[in-house]
C-alpha cells in the first residue's frame, strides 16, 4: 500500500511536538486497536481518561499521538523524539477531522443525507435507502439496522448501536466511493452530534423526524437535546422538517438558511397527507406535494410511518428526483427489521414486533395496531436498564388503558437491578395490582407469557429493543434473537403435544 504523509499542522489546531509530519494509516481512539502506524485520539470518557492509555499506544505502534492534556502529552513526547504529539482543544473534533483526511474525505464524493429525530430515524433511513436505489441512484446506509451498501446488509462491525465512531463512518463511507456508490444516508443521533462524530460531513440533506423526551440521561435536559440535534441542521445544504412536531419545527423553519421542504399529516405543509386509510395490506392516502394531489396506496402501516414516508419522499426530491418518479417505486419499498413487523406464524392471532422504547413510539404504535381488528389486545412493554429510569413509569401510563393484558419485562439491563426496572415502570400504573398486569424478569419469559395468553382473534404486539441481535447485560453483549425466542415456543409446543 502506498505510504501517506500528513502536515500535521495543515490539519489540526493545537501545539506540536516532534515531527510535523508523519505518516497515518489509520486513525483510532482506542490503544487496544492501535496498529503500527496509525494515530491515537486521547478521549476523556466516563469511564477512562484515553492520555493514561498513550504508552499502550506507542507499544502498539502509534507515531500520532493527540490529546488535550499538554502536560501529559509532553511528557511523553520527551521520551518519544520520533513521534509526533499534538494538544488540541477539542479530540473529538480532532478526531472526526482525522478520520476523514486519512479515508480521502470520502463524504465530499457523496451525496449525504443525515436523519434525525427522536423516533423514526431507521424507519426514514430505510424508506430513503430503498427509493433511491430503485430509482438506480446507488446509495449505502449507516444506522440501527446496520451498515448497508446498495443491495444488502454489510459486514462492517457496529461498535455503536447508531451512529459509529468518526473512523468508522468514514472507513464506510470510503468503501462505499470504493464501491461507485452515489449516497449515503445516515442516522445522526443527538449523542454523535453532540460527540462531533460527523462533524466534517456537509450534508446535502438533513432530514427532521420529531423531538419527544429521550437519552436525558446523556443530555440532561431537553433545551441540551434540541441543540444537539439542531446541529445537524448547521452542516446542511437543504433541510426536510416535519411541520406537525411541535418542539423543533419552528426553530427550525425559523433559522434553516437554505432550501426547506416541510411535510406534515396536521400542519399545512409542502407534502401533506390526508384521508389516511388502514388496509389489509397497509395504508391509502392522499398526498399533496407542492399543490398537486396524488392518490396514494402504500405497504406501510401506521399514521406515523405516513409521516416516516413523506419524509423520505421529500429527501428524495431534494436529491433530485420528480415526485412522480418517486411515487412510481414505493409499492415494493423496504421496511425496516422490527418496526411493526407481522410475524408470519399458522396461529390463530397475529403477533407483531416493535422497536418502540419511548413513550411517544408506543403511543403512536399502540394507535395504530387498535386500527387492527381483534378480540384481546395484549401488550408486552419494558423498561430498558441502560436508558433514563424517568422514562419507564411513563410507558405503563401509555398503554394502562389501551391494552387488555399487559406484560412488564426488562431490555437491555446492563447493570440496572431487573426487579427495580420493572418496579420503575410498575409506578406508572393507576391499578399496578390489577390481575391484567404481570411481570417478568426476562424479556423471553415476557414473551412466552404473551403466546400463553393469546387465542383466536387476538394481537399481541412485543415492544422495546429487541431487535439489535443482543442484549446488554452487566458489561457484556449476549446474543439475542426475538424471532427464536418465538420459534423455541413453538417448537417446545409442538414437542408437548407429539404422542408418545
Ligand atoms: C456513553 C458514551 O458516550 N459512551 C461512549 C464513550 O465511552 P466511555 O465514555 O465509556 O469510554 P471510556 O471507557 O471511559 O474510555 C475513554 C477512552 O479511553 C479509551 N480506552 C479505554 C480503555 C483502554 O484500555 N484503552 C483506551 O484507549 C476508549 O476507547 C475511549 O476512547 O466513548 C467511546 C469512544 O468515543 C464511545 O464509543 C462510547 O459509545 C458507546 C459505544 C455507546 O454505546 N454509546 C451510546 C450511548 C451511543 O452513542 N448511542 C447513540 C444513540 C443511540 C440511540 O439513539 O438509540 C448512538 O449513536 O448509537
Ligand atoms: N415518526 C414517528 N413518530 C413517532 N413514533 C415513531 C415514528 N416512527 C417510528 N416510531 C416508533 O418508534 C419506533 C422506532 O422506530 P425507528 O427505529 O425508526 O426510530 P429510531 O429513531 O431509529 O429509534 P432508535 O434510534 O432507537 O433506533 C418504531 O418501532 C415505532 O414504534
Amino acid at each position: 500500500m502506498k505510504k501517506k504523509m500528513y502536515i500535521l499542522t495543515e490539519l489540526l489546531d493545537g501545539s506540536f511536538k516532534g515531527p510535523d509530519r508523519q505518516e497515518i494509516h489509520s486513525v483510532s481512539y482506542d490503544s487496544r486497536e492501535i496498529e503500527p502506524g496509525d494515530a491515537f485520539i486521547c478521549i476523556k470518557g466516563e469511564h477512562h481518561d484515553g492520555h493514561l492509555f498513550i504508552k499502550q499506544a506507542i507499544e502498539a505502534g502509534a507515531q500520532t499521538i493527540v490529546g488535550t492534556d499538554k502536560e501529559v502529552l509532553d511528557l511523553s513526547a520527551a521520551d518519544h523524539p520520533h513521534l509526533s504529539f499534538v494538544c488540541v482543544k477539542d479530540s473529538r473534533s480532532a478526531l472526526a477531522v482525522l478520520s476523514s483526511i486519512v479515508s480521502g474525505s470520502p463524504s465530499d464524493s457523496l451525496h449525504t443525507i443525515g436523519v434525525t429525530g427522536t423516533n423514526g430515524k431507521t424507519t426514514v433511513a430505510t424508506f430513503t435507502h430503498s427509493i433511491l436505489n430503485s430509482l438506480s441512484f446507488r446509495t449505502g446506509s449507516l444506522g440501527t439496522a446496520g451498515i448497508w451498501d446498495d443491495q444488502q446488509k454489510t459486514d462492517f462491525k457496529q461498535t455503536v448501536p447508531t451512529t459509529p465512531e468518526a473512523p468508522d463512518i468514514h472507513k464506510v463511507l470510503k468503501y462505499f466511493c470504493e464501491k461507485k456508490m452515489q449516497g449515503a444516508v445516515i442516522e445522526s443521533t443527538s449523542i454523535a452530534l453532540e460527540q462531533k462524530r460527523l462533524e466534517t460531513i456537509h450534508f446535502n440533506v438533513a432530514i427532521h423526524t420529531n423531538l419527544t423526551p429521550e437519552h436525558l440521561e446523556f443530555h440532561q435536559t431537553m433545551d441540551a437535546y434540541k441543540k444537539a440535534k439542531m446541529k445537524l441542521f448547521q452542516q446542511a445544504a437543504q433541510a426536510v422538517i416535519n411541520a406537525d412536531d411541535p418542539l423543533m419545527a419552528e426553530d427550525l423553519i425559523q433559522t434553516f438558511k437554505g432550501p426547506a421542504i416541510t411535510y406534515g399529516i396536521r400542519q399545512p405543509a409542502d407534502l401533506q397527507a390526508s384521508h389516511i386509510e388502514t388496509t389489509r395490506t397497509g395504508t391509502t392516502f392522499v398526498l399533496d406535494a407542492f399543490g398537486t394531489k396524488y392518490s396514494i396506496n402504500a405497504p406501510v402501516f401506521g399514521e406515523y410511518n405516513v409521516s416516516n414516508l413523506l419524509a423520505a419522499i421529500a429527501a428524495c426530491h431534494q436529491v433530485g428526483f420528480s415526485i412522480a418518479s418517486i411515487l412510481s417505486v414505493i409499492s415494493h419499498i423496504r421496511k425496516p427489521e422490527g418496526r411493526f413487523q407481522m410475524v408470519e406464524k399458522k396461529v390463530p392471532y397475529q403477533i407483531i414486533l416493535d422497536y418502540a422504547h419511548t413513550p411517544d413510539a408506543l403511543a403512536h404504535v399502540l394507535e395504530s395496531v387498535k386500527q387492527i381488528p381483534h378480540r384481546q389486545l395484549i401488550v408486552m412493554i419494558t423498561g430498558i436498564g441502560l436508558r433514563d429510569p424517568n422514562k419507564r413509569p411513563l410507558m405503563a401510563k401509555v398503554v394502562e388503558s389501551v391494552a387488555d393484558q399487559i406484560i412488564v419485562s426488562v431490555d437491555q439491563p446492563g447493570h440496572a437491578d431487573r426487579q427495580g426496572v420493572v418496579n420503575d415502570v410498575c409506578r406508572g400504573f393507576k391499578q399496578p395490582t390489577s390481575p391484567h398486569i404481570y411481570t417478568r424478569l426476562h424479556r423471553e419469559e415476557g414473551i412466552h407469557l404473551a403466546l400463553d395468553l393469546a387465542g383466536p382473534g387476538d394481537v399481541i404486539l412485543l415492544t422495546g429493543i429487541g431487535f439489535g441481535g443482543y442484549q446488554i447485560v452487566g458489561d457484556k453483549k449476549i446474543p439475542y434473537s426475538e424471532l427464536e425466542v418465538i420459534d423455541y415456543y413453538f417448537e417446545k409446543q409442538s414437542l408437548f403435544k407429539k404422542p408418545m
